[in-house]
């Protein structure tokens, strides 16, 4: 199907979504879980390339997600409640994120694969063990297993961000005593050490963390720059973004775990990035 042939609407609305910077790919899936029929594909194909033979590698997305303005919000297969938000910083939280047993799931993945987690270097680069940061961690390329895939794509309709820019899920095992002291996810654009890690998609823009289990007692995901606790629940969701539309990182999003006081904390970690993760 060649693009002149769609309704004009439609066209419009496709040219809107690529001003808005959105790929080809994540355009078709909107319109594909929209109804419209797989042959509206081609149409989107051939619009990218009638633009100087831009492809599906999309233009970097805009910084800043904006507000959801729905108090749930679907996604392919869950209905995802919003449960807060904090313009400044740019916090929200999620409740039914994922099941009870997608969590139990994710823990037993995980368990056996577990090491101590570490920290790049902001000088030298190298991945380092370091007092900041006593969880341990494992990590799953995307798509690694049916039940990860489920969860990216979900994240990917959740928050309208391809899949291809979300680095792989990270996930974190933290001990009475563990913690991750605070810090930024984003990578200081001036220190050496973060030049390798940029050059694989670009800057982290949003964080999301799911929280795999409740928690005894500590191990809140804090915000001290504005005197914010999220308590972990199980299949919660706490999503911020710390870079605007112009590119400038958020300072006020400098958060840590806090050590766990009783019990055991897990959570899974996925970072996003302005272009597509290479790693
Ligand atoms: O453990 C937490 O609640 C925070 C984890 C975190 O900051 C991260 O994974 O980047
Ligand atoms: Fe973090």
């Amino acid at each position: 199907m060649e693009f002149e042939q769609l309704e004009p609407d439609l066209q419009e609305w496709i040219r809107d979504a690529v001003r808005r910077g959105l790929q080809a790919q994540a355009i078709v899936d909107t319109l594909l879980s929209a109804g419209y029929p797989q042959r509206v594909s081609d149409a989107v194909d051939q619009y990218f390339l009638g633009r100087q033979g831009e492809s599906r590698a999309a233009p970097p997305l805009r910084c800043s997600l904006s507000r959801w303005q729905a108090s749930t919000l679907s996604t392919s297969d869950r209905e995802v409640q919003i449960l807060l938000q904090l313009r400044k910083p740019r916090v929200a939280l999620f409740g039914n994120l994922l099941s009870e047993r997608e969590c139990d799931e994710l823990i037993a993945l995980s368990r056996p694969r577990i090491k101590p987690s570490r920290v790049v270097n902001r000088d030298s680069g190298s991945r380092d063990i370091h007092p900041q940061r006593t969880s341990s961690g494992a990590y799953f390329r995307c798509g690694a297993t049916s039940l990860i895939q489920r969860i990216e794509r979900r994240i990917s309709d959740l928050l309208s961000v391809p899949v291809s820019r979300g680095e792989g899920l990270q996930v974190l095992n933290y001990l009475p005593g563990a913690e991750y002291k605070p810090h930024y996810d984003y990578f200081d654009p001036d220190s050496p050490g973060f030049e390798k890690v940029l050059k694989k998609g670009g800057q982290r823009f949003a964080t999301l963390i799911i929280y795999l289990n409740d928690v005894q007692a500590g191990g809140s995901t804090t915000f001290p720059e504005v005197g914010l606790d999220i308590l972990p629940r199980k299949g919660h969701g706490l999503f911020f973004s710390y870079c605007d539309a112009a590119g400038n990182l958020d300072e006020l999003t400098l958060h840590g775990g806090s050590p766990v006081v009783a019990g055991e904390k897990w959570i899974a970690t996925k970072w996003l990035r302005l272009g597509d993760y290479t790693g």
